[in-house]
């Protein structure tokens, strides 16, 4: 066949392959293989398949870049949302006339109500912006609330007194009930989603609509490229968290989780009952409600799980090439300073 007329592709589309193969024959009295060579021309296309951009739908792109480096979808079909797998702005077109109200909760117990703050100031850069979000701030000094943050329109803040218990992992933990209880109480009525977030963090870059979903968990950036059988779980066969080796999906983090009330009153109810049995035979899970909220997720799949962009450590740097915006971080502390107990 002559290259060139006969042959769709341009020359410089093209390149070669070599295909190798054996021939079995008979030669001097016994079987023998042969090997042949052959040289064929291929499109480059066909050995270096090139990603097909994105449709133009109405006219615009929907994304530029698609994500190839990272997994996108769970085996279960949920969206894991990174910077490149959605359009902002088409994301906001669609939830702007859907009159949301996002309830968010945060705890600032004891010395932790030096990081409300910045926490609400970013927040208000880059959290949710141009939607209603009602921020409920849990706390056992309310005078410590800070009142001169500017709020823009729609965006308030609630503050709830909460008893100051003396271990930190007494007061990570009992986040579940009180959230409970504000929910039954007050969020139910008022919000459609909540997401209960840490407050020793800041909002780097945009954290919207985009998070929304039934159930929504955040891949902790610690174990988010682990084998299963390294994730943190509680490994202890009489804790209510308890995952054997050979189960579980991913890690996900305790700073960080939400999604329609319903599901979230489910969640930490679920989590809040596990605590107390789990108390009542004095065991405590290797990391409190974290490791709860990791065993409920594994029967419970979330519909959507955002990527470690949406609860960074600054402690991991800046990541690998795969970490492309970090949106949502812990702030660096000092442990031995703001915790009551090391
Ligand atoms: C980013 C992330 O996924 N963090 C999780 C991780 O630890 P962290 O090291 O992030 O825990 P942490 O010290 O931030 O405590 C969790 C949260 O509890 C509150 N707090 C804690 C101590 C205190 O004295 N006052 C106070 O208000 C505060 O809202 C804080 O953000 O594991 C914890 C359980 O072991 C929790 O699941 C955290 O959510
Ligand atoms: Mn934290």
């Amino acid at each position: 066949m002559a290259m060139g007329k006969e042959y769709p592709h341009k020359k410089d589309e093209m390149t070669k392959v070599n295909l190798h193969f054996g021939v079995a024959c008979w030669r001097k009295g016994e079987l023998q293989r042969i090997k042949h060579k052959i040289t064929l021309p291929i499109a480059k296309a066909a050995v270096n398949p090139q990603p097909e951009p994105w449709p133009e739908i109405a006219g615009r792109l929907v994304v530029n870049k698609w994500r190839r480096d990272v997994l996108t979808v769970t085996p279960w079909l949920a969206p894991i949302v990174w910077a490149g797998t959605f359009d902002p702005d088409i994301i906001d077109e669609a939830v702007k006339h859907q009159n949301l109200t996002i309830a968010t909760t945060v705890f600032a117990v004891a010395k932790y109500t030096r990081f409300l703050r910045d926490f609400l100031e970013t927040a208000e850069k880059h959290y949710m912006v141009g939607l209603s979000v009602h921020f409920y701030i849990f706390t056992d000094q309310p005078n410590a609330v800070p009142t001169n943050v500017t709020m823009a329109a729609g965006r308030r803040v609630s503050v709830i007194k909460v008893p100051k218990f003396s271990r930190w992992q007494e007061i990570s933990m009992r986040r579940m009930e009180f959230i409970e209880k504000a929910i039954e109480e007050d969020i139910r009525h008022k919000a459609n989603y909540i997401f209960c977030v840490d407050v020793d963090m800041q909002f780097h870059s945009r954290v919207g609509a985009e998070i929304l979903g039934r159930l929504v968990a955040v891949l902790n950036p610690w174990l988010h490229k682990s084998n299963r059988d390294n994730f943190s779980y509680e490994r202890g066969t009489v804790s209510t968290a308890h995952i054997p080796v050979g189960k579980g999906d991913f890690y996900y983090a305790g700073g960080f989780f939400g999604g329609a009330v319903g599901e979230v009153h489910d969640l930490v109810k679920a989590c809040r009952a596990n605590l107390e049995a789990d108390r009542a035979v004095k065991v405590e899970a290797r990391w409190q409600e974290e490791s709860h909220v990791n065993r409920y997720l594994l029967t419970n799949k979330p519909t959507k799980v955002l990527s470690p962009e949406y609860i960074w450590d600054e402690e991991l740097g800046s990541g690998g090439a795969e970490i492309q915006v970090i949106r949502y971080a812990t702030v660096r502390k000092n442990m031995k300073e703001v915790r009551e107990n090391v």
